[in-house]
């Protein structure tokens, strides 16, 4: 455990999970995670993705309190997950709807989403031409561009991201980094990004915490 504190907008007590017949990837682990940009760091299959899930409220086996804005998981679900914007489009939920209604989708209920930001985003990461084109027929990277877009300009206070990197074109990579520094900035907000990288190639990004896997 050596999340860094601002103002904590995620604390984590006591959290255990493990995968059954595996070991465990959390075990009695606490921190708090503040507003700014946290890295979630480790090496592949070191349980990066498994605990953006846990934090997401996506793996109910897991143990322990979390509390996020003030909403905790066990008590007041619902307050808890519309508090936190975490999604794989390229997993495969929204294969049937356009790229804009999975956004809408993805947004609900996110009274601070911002569609300006947003629409800069489409043209920054070259979606507009996809936008209206159903998932199915959208490539990988594009489908976790739309992800991105909307994570991105979502307003909750939490936004879990997982390489972000990952199948995007150099151009799309600098819209990225540009959304986050201007992002870190926010009052209220924190972003955790999981990565394998320790993201040094980003200087415009400063870190307010990191999160090294595995967990001590
Ligand atoms: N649904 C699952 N059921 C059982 N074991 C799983 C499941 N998902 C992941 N694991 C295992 O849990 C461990 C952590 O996996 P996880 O995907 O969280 O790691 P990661 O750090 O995100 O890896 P990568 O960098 O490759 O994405 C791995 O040993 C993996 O095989």
């Amino acid at each position: 455990m050596n999340a860094q504190t601002l103002l904590p907008i995620l604390q984590l007590q006591d959290l255990s999970f493990a995968y059954p017949g595996q070991p465990a990837l959390a075990s009695g682990w606490c921190a708090s995670v503040g507003e700014g940009v946290t890295l979630l760091y480790g090496d592949t299959g070191s349980g990066k993705s498994t605990l953006l899930r846990v934090i997401a409220g996506a793996l109910p086996s897991a143990s322990g309190t979390l509390t996020l804005a003030g909403a905790r998981l066990d008590t007041e679900p619902e307050a808890y997950t519309r508090n936190v914007f975490f999604c794989d489009p390229a997993a495969g939920a929204f294969e049937q709807l356009t790229a804009r209604a999975c956004t809408a989708t993805l947004s609900e209920g996110d009274a601070g989403f911002d569609a300006a930001l947003w629409q800069v985003l489409v043209e920054g990461f070259s979606l507009a031409p996809h936008i209206d084109k159903p998932m199915y027929m959208l490539s990988t990277g594009s489908k976790r561009k739309v992800g991105l877009a909307a994570a991105l300009a979502s307003g909750r206070p939490l936004v879990l991201l997982d390489e972000p990197e990952g199948a995007l074109d150099a151009r799309s990579i600098g819209c990225l980094w540009r959304a986050v520094e201007s992002l870190a900035g926010h009052a209220g907000r924190a972003i955790v990004i999981a990565s394998s990288a320790r993201l040094d190639h980003v200087p415009r990004v400063a870190l307010a915490g990191c999160i090294e896997l595995p967990l001590r």
